[in-house]
């Protein structure tokens, strides 16, 4: 058991690694860039391994006295080197420059390709997705594991491409002068490593962990602003406070954990490594005295590139760290750049559809709750231009029907018919753009009001969204505001009345100009005087539609052609209000709750 459990681990590891790699493919127009970052990354490498190189040669050049191998300055030497270091130094200065240029270039380039591809990816998933996915913890996880992926790209990677070059070059070179010091050197080395894997893995456990915690946080955080009415109107302002500290108490002690674990690592590879640098440099020394054994000028190069091969050996480690981090953000990025989405498309071929719906025998299970039957076995028709009220008990599967018309979700079984075809054998964009919906909860975008009508018609000119408001009913409070259409509604239509901001959504669905519409009929109830001016848009926008509507309103109910009464999922009754009213079925008993009748 404890053996799969670990092959699984590493399976798991190895698939984390493969699919981080592939968000490389989106750079792939700018590989031009990242090559040449490499290019300078390796002259820029070499030019700072040449500093080690001439120090050597300045502290322990010929002409020193043997007997005093730590006497520092040769002046014979000493001009050239400086000159020559100084062209070195400048090399590497130019070098450095254009490595950060081209890397920069290349990471920020393939970060907005991401970033729109998650934007995008967001955008088209199913619905579905969001019943298993919060909202806030999605956009607080794309922020964090974004920035993460930036730091990857633009710096962490090239930085650990350059310790590895400084490595390898400094173990060549201690190689060539003396295989023997190479020996002892590199019998720490392993240590060191088996020391990263085995931290790194606990640091990788822990960040991931304390990054799911901070997105949790931030998504409690997210919902509390956006019900901060509703917070307030409760009292629960101490409540949430302590929901959210709690979960911030959390994130505070994961993240201690983990800078524990980090510290101790550093800790541990510092004095493993200085505890072996001492004894190599011991080990050195002892090889000068020897006849035939180091010249002062190797042994002077052996401590400076010793130097510099411990501080990458350290680099190494904490990058490794942060690599690790990345990889796991960028592998949720991964898993959320290839979810499965609609088919939505902005080259459509329209349809010109006459607007007959059909249900039939429709069942409907939500993937995220497989146990609840939600609507079963449902039939009904809807010729075109005619009006369906839909009602029944709360949970009854109401606005489920018109998700499934929307297609939002595909039906479990039974058949959905536009115009006598079936809803699956129809372009999804093509489908929605003969719908529109006006929904219980008016959701308008922090804009303007014209921007709010327009969202039904991008297209739209002036004079179609000042005739769209005329006949909502909307331009006469409209024209009232000193900005007109252009006033701002404040975030999610906050400086508007639950009244106008129905008009201004009857607008939008004026303006879509749709053959079949989808009415949620709000249950607050407005002033006579706004529910008059909403209910004649509603009139007017329904007129010559096929329109279904979970209706809340007697006037509704008496218009309609139909009534379709829901209870748990299944049809119980189905016929005009007239007719209903006298069978004393669910029907008769929800008229004298809802509607005074
Ligand atoms: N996204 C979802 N995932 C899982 N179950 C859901 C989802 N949406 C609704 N349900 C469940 O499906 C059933 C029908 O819900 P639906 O929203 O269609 O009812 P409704 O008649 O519109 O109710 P109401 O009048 O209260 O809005 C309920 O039991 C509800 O809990």
């Amino acid at each position: 058991m404890a053996k799969r459990e670990r092959k699984e681990r590493v399976k798991l590891k190895k698939g984390a690694y493969k699919r981080a790699f592939r968000a490389f493919a989106f750079g792939k127009p700018f590989m031009g860039s990242l090559m040449l970052s490499m290019v300078f990354l390796v002259l820029s490498s070499l030019t700072t391994l040449a500093f080690p190189y001439l120090l050597g040669g300045l502290f322990g050049s010929e002409g020193t006295s043997e007997k005093n191998p730590f006497e520092l300055t040769n002046l014979d030497n000493i001009n050239v080197i400086m000159v020559l270091m100084f062209m070195v130094f400048g090399a590497n200065a130019v070098f450095g420059f254009f490595r950060i240029y081209f890397s920069s270039r290349f990471a920020e380039s393939t970060l907005s390709i991401i970033r729109k591809k998650a934007f995008q990816r967001l955008a088209f998933s199913e619905i579905g997705f969001y019943d298993q996915n919060q909202v806030g913890e999605l956009s607080s996880r794309v922020a964090t594991d974004l920035n993460s992926l930036n730091a990857l790209l633009s710096t962490t990677l090239a930085e650990f491409i350059r310790q590895w070059i400084t490595i390898i070059l400094g173990i060549a070179v201690i190689a060539t002068i003396s295989p023997k010091l190479l020996g002892v050197m590199l019998s720490v080395v392993p240590v060191v490593i088996i020391l990263i894997v085995i931290f790194g893995r606990i640091i990788k456990k822990i960040s991931k962990r304390t990054q799911d915690a901070l997105a949790e946080s931030n998504s409690i955080l997210g919902e509390m602003l956006t019900g901060i009415k509703n917070v307030k109107a409760f009292g629960n302002e101490f409540f949430e406070m302590a929901k959210f500290g709690v979960q911030s108490d959390r994130v505070r002690s994961l993240a201690i954990k983990g800078f524990i674990a980090r510290g101790l690592f550093a800790s541990f590879i510092i004095l493993g490594l200085f505890g072996g640098i001492s004894f190599v440099i011991y080990m050195g020394y002892k090889m000068t005295l020897e006849p035939g054994g180091l010249t002062m000028e190797e042994f002077q190069i052996f401590i400076f590139f010793t130097a510099f091969l411990a501080a990458s050996f350290g680099g190494v480690g904490s990058l490794m760290g942060e690599i690790q981090r990345a990889v796991g953000a960028t592998e949720r990025l991964m898993d959320l750049l290839e979810n499965p989405n609609e088919e939505i498309s902005q080259n459509f071929k329209p349809i010109d559809l006459k607007g007959e719906v059909r249900f039939e025998n429709v069942g409907f299970v939500y993937d995220s709750r497989k146990d609840v039957t939600v609507l079963d076995d449902v039939s009904f028709s809807v010729s075109p231009g005619e009006i369906m009220a839909i009602v029944g008990p709360s949970g009854a599967g109401k606005s489920t029907i018109t998700a499934l018309l929307l297609r939002f979700y595909q039906v479990s079984s039974g058949k959905i018919l536009f115009d006598g075809k079936d809803i699956s054998d129809y372009e999804l964009s093509a489908l929605r753009n003969e719908m529109a919906i006006v929904p219980q909860e008016v959701m308008l975008f922090a804009g303007s009001i014209k921007e709010n009508i327009a969202y039904g018609n991008v297209e739209a000119t002036e004079e179609e969204i000042v005739a769209a408001a005329k006949q909502a009913n909307a331009w006469e409070f409209i024209a009232n505001f000193p900005d007109g259409l252009d006033t701002l509604v404040g975030d999610r239509g906050v400086q508007l009345s639950g009244g106008q901001k129905q008009r201004v959504a009857i607008a939008r669905a004026i303006l879509k100009d749709p053959k079949i519409l989808i009415l949620d009929e709000a249950t607050s109830s407005l002033d006579s005087e706004s529910e008059k001016l909403v209910q004649d848009a509603l009139d007017k926008l329904m007129r010559n539609r096929t329109s279904i509507v979970i209706a809340h309103r007697l006037s509704t109910i008496k218009n309609a052609n139909n009534i379709l009464v829901l209870e748990k999922g299944k049809v119980v009754e189905l016929g005009k209000h007239d007719e209903l009213i006298h069978k004393d079925g669910l029907y008769t008993k929800l008229s004298k709750l809802q509607f005074n009748v």
